[in-house]
């Protein structure tokens, strides 16, 4: 049987890494995307969890299916931790990753390098129809560079330089990020519960 995972985002580059990871445990990823409907779910948490935990019972209770939500973003020392849960928005509305880039760059300018320390955070949330929701918490240390480099990823992945690797997370290809990213850690912890809960669940 193929088994299914619902993931409730809207975000192509999230789905497209979601896509590389499950299909190497044999399961077939399904999104917003695939939905005849538009449900929007209103990020209005005050944390990473508390956003990912909305979108999955949201979207789940409507479809009455075992759901992941994911809400991530950027935290930079330098600027006290922003962009934060606001990151997708961080240039406005319009979700722009180019304006988001740019906006980040002017407000680091003329912060050194040494200064620029920053971490992906990923929040995972799953639903089950039983009612049942847990949250893990994965994340992912960089610094912010000067310039874009990379046209892999999505969002700040040009700019997220990675010291261990000397490479801007956007030049690592789906797989080599698959296994060092926020989300990836995220979803490291979530395969020790996932046995227990696929189980009794789907
Ligand atoms: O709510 P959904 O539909 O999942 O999509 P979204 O793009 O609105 O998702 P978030 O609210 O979780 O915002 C995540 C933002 O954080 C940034 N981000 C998250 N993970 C990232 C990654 O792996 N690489 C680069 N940027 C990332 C990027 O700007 C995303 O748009
Ligand atoms: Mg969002």
């Amino acid at each position: 049987m193929n088994k299914e995972i619902f993931i409730a985002t809207r975000n192509k580059g999230k789905i497209a890494e979601f896509k590389a990871f499950f299909q190497q445990k044999g399961l077939t990823v399904k999104s917003l995307l695939d939905l005849p409907e538009e449900i929007d779910v209103v990020e209005d948490g005050n944390t990473f969890e508390d956003n990912a935990m909305k979108k999955a019972e949201t979207i789940g209770k409507r479809i009455g299916k075992a759901v992941l939500a994911d809400d991530s973003g950027l935290e930079v020392d330098a600027l006290n931790g922003k962009p934060g849960i606001f990151s997708a928005r961080y240039a406005g509305e319009a979700k722009s990753d180019e304006a988001n880039n740019k906006k980040l760059l002017t407000e680091l300018s003329g912060v050194p390098d040494k200064d620029r320390t920053a971490r992906f955070v990923c929040a995972l949330a799953i639903y089950f129809p039983t009612g049942k929701v847990k949250t893990v918490r994965g994340t992912c240390d960089g610094i912010i560079s000067q310039t874009l480099e990379g046209d892999h990823g999505f969002g700040y992945d040009p700019l997220f330089y990675l010291p261990q690797l000397d490479k801007m997370m956007a030049e690592l290809t789906k797989e080599e990020k698959n296994k060092l990213s926020h989300r990836a850690n995220a979803l490291v912890k979530l395969a020790d519960y996932w046995e227990e809960w696929s189980k009794e669940n789907i």
